[in-house]
């Protein structure tokens, strides 16, 4: 049996100031579709709709128009509390400005939304989130709280984060863009030890050329159309 597709898009559009005299839309008519495992990049100029991809793909924005599924879902028909569902069970983030909780050390950071989104007990999430703490580099600081580790240290601890809810899909936007070079091909050679063992999609906001070659997939989008898709 062929497994769904972790993300299918069809004829998606998004508009701003819906129903206004000065209405834009700025995702005009994508199809695309991403595969269990696959791990490709999202790139394109600045103010192309990367974002707003990302934002809709993740749930967090409704689409104006077009079909969605995420992981075998249509999204068109479902709640808000299914919308919010579905996110916390199928969805991993790891954004650039990361919202670490700043009062909570990495150790709590990372099993808060298990037991809270999952219901999972505090021991068996400290458990998991200490083993993805000591995968990240992180086990020695997983007492620190955010700002006394350093920004690549905080990304690490993002990631371990959206790990610990074991996502079918990773959504990272610029997950390395503040980051120096060897670090960030750090944050990027982790994310895709976690694409190979688990098998999640991941789809990666990178506006580093250098970082979009080495993915399996490159789709590329222009003024909100998709103008390549380069691995597909
Ligand atoms: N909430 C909003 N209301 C109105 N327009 C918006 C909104 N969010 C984004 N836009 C517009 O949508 C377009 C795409 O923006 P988006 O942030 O998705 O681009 P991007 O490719 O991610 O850019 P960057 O690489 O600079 O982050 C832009 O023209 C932007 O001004």
């Amino acid at each position: 049996m062929s497994e769904a597709p972790v993300i299918q898009l069809e004829g998606l559009t998004k508009a701003y100031n819906v129903g206004t005299p000065v209405e834009t839309e700025v995702l005009h008519g994508l199809d695309l579709s991403l595969a269990q495992g696959e791990f490709a990049a999202l790139i394109g100029p600045s103010g192309s709709g990367k974002s707003t991809l990302l934002n809709i793909i993740g749930l967090l924005e409704r689409p104006t128009g077009g079909r969605l599924s995420i992981a075998g879902r249509d999204t068109a028909s479902l709640s808000e509390a299914e919308i919010t569902a579905l996110r916390g069970r199928s969805i991993g983030f790891v954004f650039q400005f990361h919202h670490l909780l700043p009062a909570f050390s990495a150790l709590e950071n990372v099993t808060l939304p298990a037991i809270i989104a999952r219901g999972v007990s505090d021991d068996e999430a400290e458990a998991t989130a200490l083993q993805l703490l000591d995968a990240v580099g992180l086990k020695a600081h997983a007492h620190k709280k955010p700002g006394e580790l350093s920004g690549g240290q905080q990304q690490r601890v993002a990631i371990a984060r959206a790990l610990a809810l074991k996502p079918r899909l990773i959504l990272a936007d610029e997950p390395t863009g503040n980051l120096d070079t060897h670090t960030a091909d750090d944050i990027f050679a982790l994310l895709r030890a976690f694409n190979r063992d688990t098998r999640c999609a991941c789809l990666i906001v990178t506006h580093d050329p250098r970082l979009a070659a080495r993915c399996d997939r490159v789709v590329q989008l222009v003024d909100g159309r998709i103008a390549e898709d380069r691995g597909a």
